[in-house]
């Protein structure tokens, strides 16, 4: 685990392997071609109507307003437990609110869309099928073709025939990446994506998230504990607590950014830490 003073990672909730495997099972159907011939994507607006979310008498999240708008990229920040991981899973359907709404492109989620798709902290892939296997897990009309083209996309088109055993973690995560994006969703949501990768591969990460969201133009929601990779990759920063959203800040940095050089980004991300 990466050490830092930005990072403030403790632990993850079990509940987000019940969203996986819904989220596995949504790859089953519904899925769109990529490649040349695909249609062009653009990112869905969402919209949080206010969102409250609670579990028996515990209140997590409270009144949230919210417009995210089509292909931002958006990071949330806060402490664990203050109910990030709950409001991905609302965005993507897998639970329901409490009260309030939440709509993807003007259309009320009323439980996971094809459009939407998840990725998590381990890649998760199956271990008995080879790499461009799992990319194409949809088994569509040319598949094999699909699931090359977004494997090419993330730099490992040379490894479709290995199985997953013997991928290290971040090209495992780089083939779970490829998998979301098969699909050519409209939305896609982080949670904690790079949090198991050393530092170099982090970055080599958001590199090849940054472009290829650059390319796809779908809206993004990135849930990490660590203020820097939400300070390098983000349009805007939420940091989440007391169940609100405490601090709505806009990145307005240059792309590329060179992560830990830059003073305004440092300043950005002292800023948030005092909010969390
Ligand atoms: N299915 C559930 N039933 C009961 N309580 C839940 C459920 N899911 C989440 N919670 C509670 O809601 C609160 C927020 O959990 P959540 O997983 O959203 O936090 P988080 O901010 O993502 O935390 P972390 O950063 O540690 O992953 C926690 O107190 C948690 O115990």
């Amino acid at each position: 685990m990466r050490e830092s003073a930005s990072v403030l990672r403790l632990h993850k909730d079990a509940s987000f392997h019940e969203a996986d495997a819904l989220a596995e099972k949504n790859l089953l159907r519904d899925v769109r071609p990529h490649g040349k011939d695909a249609p062009s994507l653009n990112g869905q607006d969402i919209r949080l109507d206010r969102l409250s979310k609670s579990f028996g008498n515990r209140s997590v999240l409270s009144d949230l307003d919210l417009v995210i708008p089509a292909g931002q990229l958006l990071a949330i920040v806060g402490r664990s437990g203050c109910g990030k991981s709950t409001l991905l899973r609302l965005i993507a359907g897998l639970d329901r609110p409490t009260s309030g709404t939440i709509a993807i492109g003007g259309a009320e989620v009323q439980s996971l869309q094809p459009n939407v798709r998840l990725l998590f902290q381990d890649a998760r892939l199956l271990p008995w099928h080879r790499v461009l296997s799992n990319v194409g897990i949809a088994r569509t009309k040319g598949w094999q073709e699909t699931a090359a083209a977004a494997l090419a996309d993330v730099g490992l088109d040379d490894r479709s025939n290995d199985w997953p055993a013997v991928l290290s973690g971040g090209q495992a995560q780089r083939v779970a990446l490829a998998r979301a994006l098969v699909s050519r969703p409209g939305v896609l949501l982080l949670d904690e994506p790079f949090g198991a990768l050393d530092a170099l591969t982090r970055m080599e990460m958001h590199r090849l998230l940054e472009r290829i969201w650059r390319e796809h133009g779908f809206t993004t929601v990135l849930i990490t504990h660590d203020v820097a990779e939400a300070v390098a990759l983000a349009d805007r920063v939420l940091v989440i607590r007391d169940g609100g959203i405490t601090l709505d800040l806009p990145v307005d940095l240059p792309r590329p950014r060179r992560e830990g050089a830059d003073t305004a980004a440092v300043a950005l991300q002292a800023r948030i830490l005092e909010e969390v």
